[in-house]
């Protein structure tokens, strides 16, 4: 069963005006994972397509979203899915692709329905406009490119794994990685940055039941947060600060698209500038 919600583009004037319920019925997805269903959020940031998969003993298919306007869900899209359960397998083009915790999937436009399946498989799902076919493609976190990041010392220690990114393989516009805070260690992406070329998604996981990580957001100078549980998450349009902290240790799924695919194409903001 497919379930498609339209999030649109929001205006930083607007954005700063509202209240908790409405900021977080903007930039928050709550629900992506649920059992025996595809949830997808159609936004118009880059027109990212942000989704879950949860099988259960059937399989689930994903052939075609209206919102999309083509035939076929991939037919001028790229996708990449991340399989943050148990062990499952996507099948591609009558290929199957078995996925454990943590490894990603790279499906190039014109691949054909994809067929998820295998109970406690848990798929997060991340698709942009794509411009040619490129190869489907297993990116382990072995694959990954690696960066640490942060000190003990300001609580920031954390490894940052680019999966789809330009010095590991090729994509058309999706960025895709997974920083994992080292333990004792809470704050993600601080010093906060932006960067108007590109605009990104959040999937927070690794996060125990009863503990919250406080994500911020908006202009440097205008600055909200978000309350988010454990496999919640967030839109970050390009005037946005996107960086959080947990009440415990925690994992997350970062994936941009946009102008340009330079992961250190970012403008730092001050200390001093946030607001
Ligand atoms: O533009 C890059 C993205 O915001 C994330 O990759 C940042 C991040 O994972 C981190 O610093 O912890
Ligand atoms: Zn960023």
């Amino acid at each position: 069963m497919l379930k498609t919600e339209i999030r649109q583009a929001i205006d930083p004037r607007h954005a700063k005006t509202l209240d908790t319920a409405a900021l977080r019925k903007e930039f928050l997805m709550e629900d992506l994972f649920i059992e025996g269903r595809i949830n997808l959020v159609y936004s118009h940031l880059d027109r990212m397509i942000v989704g879950g998969a949860v099988p259960d003993a059937n399989a689930l298919e994903l052939k075609a979203a209206k919102e999309t306007g083509t035939p076929g869900f991939l037919d001028r899209r790229e996708a990449v899915i991340v399989n943050v359960g148990d062990e499952g397998t996507i099948s591609v083009g009558g290929t199957d692709h078995a996925l454990g915790n943590r490894d990603m999937l790279y499906v190039g436009m014109g691949a054909g329905a994809l067929i998820f399946s295998g109970k406690g498989a848990r798929f997060y799902i991340l698709s942009a406009p794509a411009h040619r076919a490129l190869p489907t493609r297993l990116v382990r976190i072995a694959d990954a490119k690696r960066l640490d990041l942060g000190d003990r010392a300001t609580s920031n220690e954390r490894s940052i794994f680019q999966f789809v990114h330009p010095d590991v393989m090729e994509s058309c516009q999706l960025v895709v990685g997974m920083t994992k805070l080292a333990g004792g260690s809470v704050w993600n992406t601080m010093p906060a940055h932006v960067h108007d070329r590109r605009s990104e998604a959040y999937l927070y996981f690794d996060l125990p039941e009863d503990q919250r990580v406080f994500h911020f957001m908006g202009e440097p100078s205008e600055t909200r947060h978000l309350v988010v549980k454990n496999e919640q998450a967030i839109l970050s349009p390009g005037w946005s600060v996107h960086c959080g902290a947990g009440t415990a240790s925690y994992t997350f799924i970062w994936a941009m698209a946009g102008d340009n695919m330079d992961y250190r194409d970012v403008d730092m903001v001050k200390m001093e500038d946030l607001q």
